[in-house]
């Protein structure tokens, strides 16, 4: 961290300048920041090329087949790519009307930010400061250029920090959230330190995949996923535990799954595949992975 990182979040903070753990702190959170500086998935660059959002998360909603045309050639995979952004979007659209209604002057926390997308998307619609955390430097970078290019680096800023030790001041914030970053870390933690942040009365939205308590354990398909990205997915049971332990009082649970399997099946059948495909799919379908939305009430 530079000294002029080191003053920014001073000023930032008022009361959390002693907490502020800079990224990444233990051996594990090393190596998911290695992991994302050495990302370049065509799926998630040929995407977010579409419109300029890119994002790292997945899709939900239908699939528009009149949108995909019928030609084998370059322009229907063209159309198909811009179908799965599409419902990535959609995604993003479904947590962040989960935020409710923010004021211009309010402040907002996307924890685990990736490349910003929806960080865009959030300070498009409200208007509102957006501020995001990622372990990767080179996500913060391309975060941060995206905001330069669009005009909009005074309200939208990506920092290279641990999420479960921010320097934003307690109560400062208005909402958080945590879109599919939440399999990196301990959920305890990390709902201490967005209580901390939160405003009492503030808004906590989380976009996940869960495995299910009712399947009894982490199935193959759950571990595969695990393996293939390096995170450890949580049970549902887990957050709801985790939140109520933090004054987290959920005001919507959202099973998201069937409207993700159309993402999913689409995907399977593009050039972009990378070999998770069928992982999810199946989970998905025998029950035992969720793709779960979580919006909650700090009191
Ligand atoms: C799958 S990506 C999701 C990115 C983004 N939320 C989106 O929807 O496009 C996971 C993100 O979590 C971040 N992450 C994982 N552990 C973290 C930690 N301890 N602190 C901050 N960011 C973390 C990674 O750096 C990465 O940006
Ligand atoms: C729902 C779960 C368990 C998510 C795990 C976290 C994760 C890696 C999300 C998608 O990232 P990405 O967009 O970079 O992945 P991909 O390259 O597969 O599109
Ligand atoms: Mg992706």
């Amino acid at each position: 961290m530079t000294s002029t990182d080191l003053t920014t979040d001073a000023a930032l903070s008022t009361s959390a300048a002693s907490v502020f753990i800079p990224a990444p702190v233990t051996p594990y959170q090393g190596d998911i920041a290695r992991y994302w500086d050495g990302e370049a998935r065509p799926v998630n660059l040929r995407l977010g090329d579409v419109d300029g959002l890119y994002h790292h998360h997945y899709g939900i909603g239908s699939v528009d087949r009149t949108a995909l045309g019928d030609a084998d050639d370059g322009a229907s995979e063209k159309k198909l790519i811009a179908e799965l952004h599409r419902l990535e979007s959609a995604q993003a659209e479904l947590l962040l009307d989960h935020l409710g209604p923010m004021e211009r002057d309010d402040t907002l926390v996307d924890a685990g930010c990736g490349r910003g997308g929806s960080m865009v998307m959030a300070h498009q619609r409200f208007g509102c400061k957006v501020e995001g955390v990622t372990l990767s430097a080179k996500q913060a970078d391309f975060a941060n250029q995206r905001a330069r290019e669009l005009g909009i680096e005074d309200h939208v800023h990506a920092r290279v920090c641990n999420m479960l030790g921010t320097p934003f001041g307690t109560g400062q914030i208005a909402a958080s959230w945590n879109n599919e970053s939440s399999m990196y870390v301990d959920l305890h933690d990390l709902f201490a330190e967005h209580s901390r942040i939160l405003a009492a009365g503030g808004r906590y939205v989380t976009i996940t995949g869960c495995w299910n308590p009712r399947y009894g354990q982490p199935s193959k398909w759950v571990s595969q996923i695990n393996a293939h990205f390096e995170c450890n997915i949580h049970s549902r049971r887990e957050y709801l535990r985790a939140m109520a332990d933090n004054r987290l009082v959920p005001q919507a649970v959202i099973d998201l799954t069937a409207a993700t399997l159309p993402y999913w099946e689409l995907r399977a059948t593009s050039s972009l595949v990378t070999g998770i495909e069928e992982a999810f799919i199946n989970s998905y379908k025998d029950g035992s992975f969720q793709y779960l939305l979580i919006a909650a009430d700090r009191v």
